[in-house]
């Protein structure tokens, strides 16, 4: 018999890959030793079609003139993202505000609850139906296409309550031991909603709208934070961290690390997304598409998986109420602009990503489609 942990690993095909009720578990120690991936995280051709070895031209957009009141600058700032959100809906932003720090922080409190024992992971373990907790490649809800990730989800509602929000989940989830860990991003997600008012803010600029439109929208508001781990895979051909997707949430805060992988599909090519570390990625989702009646696009992208190296990533998706509805301002309707799309509650679309839909590159045609079809009235 070979010797190798890797290869006892596929000679007993459930150890290390599967617990003893044969469900699939995402333990990266085995998983990233492994020479041949199990089939469950084989991704189609078409969603692992090779890079344009091209970078995104996206603008990097000096966020912090803002704060500085100088009109000249922010209407620049304005049209440099007009024309990145018309086109793909992804823009970076420097001079952000948050502390650099803290972002540090962030990361080493990923690591660190990412790194913990499968069995503590496993009991904050997702239920599905619901964003929150520890998932090991969403084996939870999917059993092919599996994503090559670990991921940790948790809630931030921006009223002005939540004060304690963040810690008490850590606390209630993974133990008094983890309050330190729940503070440091009670005030990452403050920190983000910050920065959500600055960017919502030049996002309503851009559109010739009132410049707190969409800030008030967001005011009463929650953010879903998630931390990403994405192990090292020896067959990172066959795989992805994400797939092809838009992500049905409104804005999209990221902050990725210096490994890269990040991907955006503009004129039909994947182009890459060096990491800055200075720099937020801001991508716009499904339902901000929706509240600018389609003129700005929803970003599609994707997540590479490195040969080699973990990559992990700090994101934070911003939603509206969750009764909130979902209608473009008037401002943007006329008659040479008939709505693009009707009239929904944004707890409506989430819902059907967690219950319908495995979200894609088709998430938001399918939700009309489904909404039609079960509303045969519309
Ligand atoms: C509303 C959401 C669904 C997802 C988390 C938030 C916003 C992004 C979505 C997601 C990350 C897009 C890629 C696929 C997905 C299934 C995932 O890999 O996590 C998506 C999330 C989800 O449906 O759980
Ligand atoms: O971490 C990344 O590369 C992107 C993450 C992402 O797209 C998501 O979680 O929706
Ligand atoms: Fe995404």
């Amino acid at each position: 018999m070979a010797s190798g942990a890797a290869t006892l690993s596929q000679s007993l095909p459930s150890k290390g890959l599967k617990d003893e009720h044969g469900n699939i578990i995402f333990d990266k120690h085995v998983l990233q030793e492994l020479e041949h991936i199990p089939k469950e995280y084989y991704w189609p051709t078409q969603d692992l079609v090779a890079t344009s070895q091209e970078k995104l031209n996206e603008p990097l957009i000096d966020i912090g003139v803002m704060l500085k009141g100088d009109e000249a600058a922010i209407a620049n700032a304005a049209e440099l993202v007009r024309n990145a959100c018309m086109k793909h809906g992804f823009f970076q932003v420097i001079n952000h505000g948050v502390d650099q720090n803290l972002i540090t922080k962030a990361y080493e409190e990923l690591n660190y609850i990412l790194s913990l024992p499968l069995s503590k992971k496993e009991a904050a373990r997702n239920i599905p139906g619901t964003l929150e907790g520890y998932s090991g490649a969403h084996a939870e809800k999917y059993s092919a296409k599996l994503p090559w990730k670990e991921t940790f989800t948790f809630n931030y509602n921006h009223h002005e309550e939540s004060e304690s929000e963040v810690v008490d989940y850590f606390k209630s989830t993974l133990g008094e031991e983890f309050q330190q860990t729940g503070w440091v991003f009670q005030a990452y997600c403050k920190a983000m909603k910050q920065l959500v008012f600055m960017v919502t803010e030049l996002l309503a600029i851009s559109l010739g709208m009132d410049r707190l439109q969409y800030e008030s929208y967001f005011a009463d508001g929650q953010q879903t934070m998630r931390l990403n781990s994405y192990p090292p895979c020896k067959e990172n051909n066959l795989t992805l961290g994400n797939g092809p997707h838009t992500d049905p949430t409104s804005l999209t805060l990221l902050h990725q690390d210096h490994i890269g992988g990040l991907e955006v599909f503009v004129d039909n090519k994947w182009l890459s997304v060096p990491p800055r570390p200075d720099a937020f990625v801001i991508n716009l989702g499904d339902t901000f598409m929706a509240l600018t009646n389609g003129i700005y696009k929803s970003c599609m992208h994707r997540s590479l998986v490195n040969k080699e190296k973990e990559r992990t990533s700090l994101v934070c998706f911003v939603n509206p109420r969750k009764d909130n509805i979902v209608r473009p301002p008037e401002a943007l309707l006329g008659k040479d602009a008939p709505r693009k799309y009707p009239d929904f509650i944004w707890s409506d679309l989430l819902d059907y990503t967690q219950t319908n839909h495995r979200v894609d590159e088709s998430t938001f045609e399918s939700f009309f489609k489904w909404v039609g079809s079960s509303n045969p009235s519309n």
